[in-house]
């Protein structure tokens, strides 16, 4: 059970569904892990709370804890900054949490180099096809912020089909995903799926 006090770092393209899993199970397991609030400069989505699902910044703000060196990571992804402070994956840790980590690939390359030693589990979609119908139902896009997404995701994917990760989620069917999921973040040994061609 090692892995379980590693950090779990989920990665993905935007729409996949990260932040779904990731509800699910903060809804089943309320105390077992933290979440790493990251900042943002990118204005909140209805339903979104400061402090709970990101620290929401001005770009003043932010330039300031970049020169503060408060961050593990950031970087500027889709006209918005985001980061990882050092303060907030401690805080979760000092609660003697799994922390978990929601982070683009540009972080992902610096969280490399740093000492952090996460789990590294990509969140993959079935297919190019359902990645943008997904993006664009959910609905908080505009077309342009869709192409935007999916013209970014392509290159994640490129990514991740060469970069080294620990396990593969495929987000088909959510409930099946879930459960690979769940088991993943509970540090339990599973055989995850492969990366499918995502060449659509
Ligand atoms: N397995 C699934 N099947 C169908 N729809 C899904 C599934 N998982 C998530 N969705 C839907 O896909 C949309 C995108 O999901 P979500 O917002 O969780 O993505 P995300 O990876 O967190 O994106 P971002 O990185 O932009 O925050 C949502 O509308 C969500 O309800």
């Amino acid at each position: 059970m090692a892995d379980f006090f590693r950090p779990l770092l989920l990665f993905g393209p935007s729409g996949v569904g990260k932040s779904t899993l990731l509800k699910r199970l903060f809804a089943e397991f309320p105390d077992k892990f933290g979440f790493s609030v990251s900042h943002t400069t990118r204005k909140p989505r209805p339903g979104e709370a400061d402090g709970k699902d990101y620290h929401f910044v001005t770009v003043d703000r932010f330039k300031d804890l970049i020169a503060e060196k408060a961050f593990i990571e950031w970087a500027e992804f889709s006209g918005n900054y985001y980061g990882t402070s050092f303060a907030t994956v401690r805080a979760v840790q000092e609660r003697g949490q799994r922390c978990i980590l929601d982070i683009e690939i540009q972080g992902v390359k610096q969280i490399r180099e740093t000492n952090l030693n996460p789990v590294y589990t990509f969140i993959s979609p079935p297919s190019m096809t359902l990645l943008r119908e997904r993006l664009q139902n959910r609905g908080t896009e505009t077309e342009a912020s869709v192409q935007k997404r999916l013209a970014t995701a392509v290159k994640e994917i490129d990514y991740a089909k060469t970069a080294e990760k620990d396990f593969v989620i495929i987000n088909d069917d959510f409930e099946r995903a879930y459960s690979l999921f769940r088991s993943v973040a509970l540090g339990e040994k599973v055989p995850a799926d492969t990366l499918p061609a995502l060449d659509d």
